[in-house]
């Protein structure tokens, strides 16, 4: 652990022993944004690891151009010690039962998200160890930083040990995938579900995407331009937000004007106030009573009705069809897009 003084447990580099893996397999079920990631990481850093996919799922040639070894989840499970789960959190129950079969005692159950085990809809045999490293980005992004030689913060979660070795062997995959490299927090199943539900909801994906559209609706309604808009409202949002990852607010504040800074900081508790105070302990509230894993659960069973509609709206809000042409012109585009197409594997 780092000599600084932290509230909790965060572990580095240092703390983390990689023969805690290295003479292990790793099958990591599904090949989408935390798959491609974790089973490219892993393979880089020398470690075994087999993926597992459907027979007809695009992605297995993909894995194999990337020169990762594939198998049928099932082969992958049974010849694996430490079973990866990132395929998407609603389909991980079905997936769960066709490969449980394969899960030897001491093997490992890992996730990056503890969705399924916090909300009882997955049960796991108890003479396995169940973990989790949740990496705190999106997996295209904790590629990008393994192979650009940062990295990005994990949580470490243990929630049944029978080995002993559980917490050692989850250090050693945060490691193998480059969270150790940025810090690994020590926490439990319960906690990085309610704070990820939360963070992704109210802050991260949602809150953020709610506040650019408000942003982008009320100066285009006022007449200005929709260019100009989304340059002010989102394109210009990263190039803030990267001051903040770098050197917190104060960075962010030293940069801008002191006009802006004074007008932010008069002005902003105006806009997101109190009442989003309200707001957010009310989703947190859903979360933590498990009332939004109902809510998700039963709108799975039903077809995804809501989400359908949602999906559709948001990509067919202006800003988006704007900032396609916009972005389309910059003149390093055509570059990125390649690189981007070298790099992501396809969902499917
Ligand atoms: N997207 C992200 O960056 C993050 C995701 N997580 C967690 O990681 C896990 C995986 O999520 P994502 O990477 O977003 O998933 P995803 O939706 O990007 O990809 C899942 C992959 O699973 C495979 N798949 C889909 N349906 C399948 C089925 N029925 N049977 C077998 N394979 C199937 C496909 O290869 C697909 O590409 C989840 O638990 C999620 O909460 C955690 C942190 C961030
Ligand atoms: C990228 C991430 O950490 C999220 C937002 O929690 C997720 O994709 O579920
Ligand atoms: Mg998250
Ligand atoms: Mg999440």
């Amino acid at each position: 652990m780092s000599e600084t003084e932290f509230t909790v447990p965060v572990y580095y580099d240092n703390d983390a022993n990689s023969d805690a893996i290295a003479n292990k397999t790793v099958a990591v079920l599904g090949y989408g944004s935390q798959g491609h990631a974790h089973a490219q990481n892993l393979d880089d850093s020398g470690v075994d690891v087999v993926v597992g996919l459907r027979k007809d799922s695009d992605s297995w040639t993909q894995a194999e151009n990337d020169g990762l070894r594939v198998a049928t989840p099932d082969d992958a499970a049974a010849e694996a010690d430490i079973v990866s789960m990132l395929v998407p959190d609603t389909v991980q129950p079905a997936v769960f039962e066709a490969i449980s079969d394969g899960l030897e005692a001491g093997d490992t159950l890992q996730f990056a998200h503890g969705f399924n085990i916090h909300y009882n809809q997955i049960q796991p045999p108890e003479d396995v160890d169940v973990t989790m490293i949740a990496p705190k980005t999106p997996g295209h992004l904790l590629r990008r930083n393994y192979v650009e030689d940062t990295g990005t913060p994990a949580l470490l979660a243990v929630y049944q040990n029978t080995t002993d070795g559980a917490k050692e062997e989850a250090l050693a995959y945060a490691q193998a995938i480059g969270c150790t490299r940025a810090g690994v927090v020590e926490t439990t199943f319960q906690e990085e579900v309610e704070t990820d539900l939360f963070g992704e909801q109210a802050v991260l994906c949602g809150g953020i995407t709610s506040l650019i559209k408000k942003g982008y609706e009320t100066l285009v309604d006022a007449g200005y331009s929709p260019e100009m808009a989304y340059f002010e409202c989102l394109n210009e949002m990263k190039l803030i937000v990267d001051l903040m990852y770098e050197g917190g607010m104060a960075e962010m504040w030293n940069s801008v004007s002191d006009t802006a800074e004074y007008g932010g900081l008069a002005v902003g508790p105006e806009i997101v106030g109190e009442g989003v105070r309200e707001n957010m302990d009310e989703a947190l509230e859903q979360v933590q009573n498990g009332e939004f894993a109902r809510e998700w659960i039963l709108e799975n069973q039903a077809g995804r009705p809501s989400y359908t509609q949602l999906h559709a709206a948001d990509r067919n809000h202006d800003i988006e069809e704007v900032g396609a042409r916009l972005r389309a012109l910059f003149s390093w585009a055509e570059e990125a897009e390649e690189e981007e197409e070298a790099e992501a594997p396809a969902d499917d």
